[in-house]
């Protein structure tokens, strides 16, 4: 699903985020991206999607050489990748069903079935009663909801999550993973850097655990491994 081999990011500023990483992430994994702040783990989820580029090194997503990607085919991997962020990222005049259905990619897709695909994916986020409504009549973790199902719409074989419970209540924080897991389920690999140590040690799933900007640790059903 996801390789990279001997991948380096350094930003133009001079920081190396990233220092010859290797990785393979299978299909149908669930994977925790852990460290310190400043490790680099968004870094290492911007190169999968392609919102940067590695320096050095070889990026594979869903059979993709991203090297080789040009700029015209940037849409083409992203739809085979859902990407959800700490703080949503919606479109806050737009309803709950628009925000949703604008994601979705229309390919000679009858307005009926577009209909169709959008309430079955606000159905599984349990969200179905409010398509009416506007984000910020939302909670935050309806809110998070919303962008989950934004990004799954278009069945994509990857869901990256960049912190999806940084700014949600415990409670809340547990809902979204109940649904991420449930996407999961159903064979979507998931990517999921955070710094929730409670979630990391009570949902057990592989850790892969970056510190400055190098790989200090990739465990199956691992810890969080870091006092907070
Ligand atoms: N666009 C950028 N330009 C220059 N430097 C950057 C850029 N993005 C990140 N960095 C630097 O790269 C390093 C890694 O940052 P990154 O955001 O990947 O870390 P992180 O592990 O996600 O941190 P956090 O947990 O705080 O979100 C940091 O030193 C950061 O300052």
């Amino acid at each position: 699903m996801i390789t990279m081999e001997n991948v380096s990011k350094t930003y133009s500023n001079g920081v190396t985020a990233l220092n010859d990483i290797s990785i393979h992430i299978d299909r149908g994994e669930f994977v925790y991206i852990v460290g310190p702040s400043g490790a680099g783990k968004s870094s290492f989820i911007r190169l999968i999607y392609r919102e940067a580029k590695p320096t050095k090194g070889k990026i594979i997503v869903s059979d993709r050489d991203l090297s080789k990607l040009k700029e015209r085919h940037i849409p083409y991997l992203r739809r085979d990748i859902g990407v959800v962020f700490q703080d949503f990222k919606l479109l806050q005049k737009l309803t709950v069903y628009e925000n949703v259905a604008f994601a979705l990619e229309v390919i000679e897709t009858s307005p009926r079935s577009i209909k169709r695909r959008v309430q079955e994916v606000l159905k599984l986020v349990g969200l179905e009663a409010k398509e009416k409504m506007i984000p910020s009549e939302l909670s935050g973790g309806e809110q998070q909801r919303v962008a989950i199902a934004r990004a799954i719409v278009n069945n994509p074989k990857v869901v990256i999550a960049d912190e999806p419970t940084g700014n949600l209540d415990p409670d809340t924080s547990w809902e979204i993973m109940k649904v991420l897991e449930d996407i999961n389920s159903k064979g979507t690999t998931i990517i999921m850097a955070t710094h929730s140590k409670h979630i990391v040690n009570t949902i057990k799933r592989r850790v892969i655990a970056i510190e400055d900007g190098v790989i200090v640790r990739d465990q199956q059903r691992g810890d969080y491994g870091y006092e907070i």
